[in-house]
């Protein structure tokens, strides 16, 4: 693909069912559960994507034994019982690129190994923030230092017996931290209390560890979502796993039923996701489509008319939407106005930023605060350039918004391959 990508708009509207590949973040669960787990595990609907790729290529290089399928999307690993093996003191470099769940889950996964690592990865990933994991790592008494001293990537850990405890992590900034430290507390000496300091954003993804956690014969007590419990000497029992479609990506195909008036079906997704993103129909439901959501499908019929109703919501627990979101907006009667997001001005780009600026050269009236966004619906502007930040949901976004749009352009299109390599050849199928 060049370097550019013209969004075709579409003049009817979409219709059929949509696959989508497996979920980044289950898949980047279940390598590490499954790594740490004693024998051999089958993951299957595994994503291909850069983010996966990396993790799966950073066990590799910890000296795991895998048969990865990608044809049959399938990864079999053999666990080492929580054995992670090192070089002595020789460091060992793992690149986990702009992936932030491999750079959170390896780094605390790490504190048992037999070595001393070092986790690192593209520019923007030494610019995310880290320094609460070595927080709280430090708490439980792991060595670990951010070696440049800015409290992100690279990190260098130096593994051993995890003594386990007390710790305490914040989570205002990411839920990774402590969807990190939850995976490798089993493995802990002894019982692990986590507590949280402050507020925890994106609670949907730390009950989604814990629930797969579970899944592997590990309990986890939750305490109201501000401490949890881990008892020692549990471990991850090997079994095969279905990695569930990845909801976060779902949403774009949903989003485009709901601007061309269309209905749109993902199968395998349903009530009972682990995934918070499966609640995205929910938002266009309130926005006037029609959703219907049973136990292992979501569909969604966008208003006849293609005018959805604008909207007012917290978007903290799906924050991943807020670009789905923010690229429909144009579409509404009313404006949308986005709420506590502000933590994701420090992901793959600024979103908030970002997404003001390029609804902006659209067009559209966008009012950008520390933690939200506010977009008043205007004419889309034609032939427009949308620039990417290197951030996949920047360009699955505007992809949707330029089926109706003219002469929307991409910029750096193939960003989408941090966890959608295919992206634009499934939204061709659409038309
Ligand atoms: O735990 C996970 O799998 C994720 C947690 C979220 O990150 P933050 O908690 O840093 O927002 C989300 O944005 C990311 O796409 C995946
Ligand atoms: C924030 C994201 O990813 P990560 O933090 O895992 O890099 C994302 O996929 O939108």
């Amino acid at each position: 693909m060049s370097d550019i990508y013209k969004v075709k708009p579409i003049s009817y509207p979409v219709k059929g069912i949509v696959q989508v590949p497996g979920s980044k973040s289950i898949t980047n669960r279940a390598l590490p559960i499954a790594a740490l787990a004693d024998g051999e595990c089958r993951l299957s609907h595994v994503l291909f994507s850069d983010d996966s790729r990396h993790f799966i290529n950073c066990l590799k290089t910890l000296g795991f034994q895998m048969n990865v399928d990608e044809p049959n999307k399938e990864v079999r690993i053999q666990g080492q019982n929580g054995y992670i093996s090192g070089n002595g003191d020789e460091v060992v470099d793992l690149f986990v690129g702009n992936a932030g769940t491999a750079a959170r889950f390896l780094t605390a996964c790490l504190a048992i190994g037999d070595g001393v690592y070092r986790v690192d990865g593209i520019p923007r990933m030494r610019e995310r923030p880290i320094q609460d994991l070595i927080d709280a790592l430090r708490m439980l008494g792991v060595s670990i230092e951010d070696e440049l001293q800015t409290g992100c990537p690279p990190v260098r850990i130096r593994g051993g017996k995890l003594p386990g405890g007390k710790t305490r992590v914040k989570g205002n900034k990411s839920s990774q931290y402590l969807s990190g430290l939850l995976l490798v507390a089993p493995y802990a000496s002894s019982d692990v209390t986590i507590e949280i300091d402050g507020e925890l954003i994106a609670k949907p993804y730390v009950h989604m560890t814990i629930e797969m956690m579970k899944a592997f014969g590990v309990e986890v007590e939750n305490r109201d979502d501000q401490a949890f419990f881990i008892r020692a000497g549990q471990r991850y029992q090997a079994r095969t796993y279905a990695i569930e479609p990845d909801a976060s990506n779902a949403s774009y195909f949903l989003a485009a039923a709901a601007i061309t008036g269309g209905t749109i079906t993902i199968e395998n997704l349903g009530k009972n996701s682990l995934q918070g993103d499966a609640g995205f129909a929910y938002v266009l439901e309130r926005m006037g489509c029609q959703v219907s959501l049973t136990n292992d499908s979501v569909t969604v019929t966008g208003p006849q008319d293609g005018k959805l109703q604008g909207i007012d919501i917290d978007l903290n627990e799906m924050s991943d939407m807020t670009q789905t979101l923010a690229a429909i907006a144009p579409f509404a009667s009313t404006p949308v106005t986005i709420r506590n997001i502000g933590h994701i001005r420090l992901q793959e780009t600024d979103r908030i930023k970002a997404l003001a600026t390029e609804l902006g050269k659209l067009g559209q009236t966008v009012h950008e605060y520390p933690d939200a966004l506010r977009i008043e619906p205007a004419p889309i502007r034609p032939n427009v350039e949308i620039d990417t930040y290197d951030d996949h949901r920047m360009a699955m976004s505007f992809a949707i918004l330029g089926l109706c749009a003219d002469g929307l352009v991409l910029r750096d299109p193939m960003c989408v391959r941090k966890t959608f390599p295919t992206y634009y050849e499934v939204l061709e199928t659409l038309y």
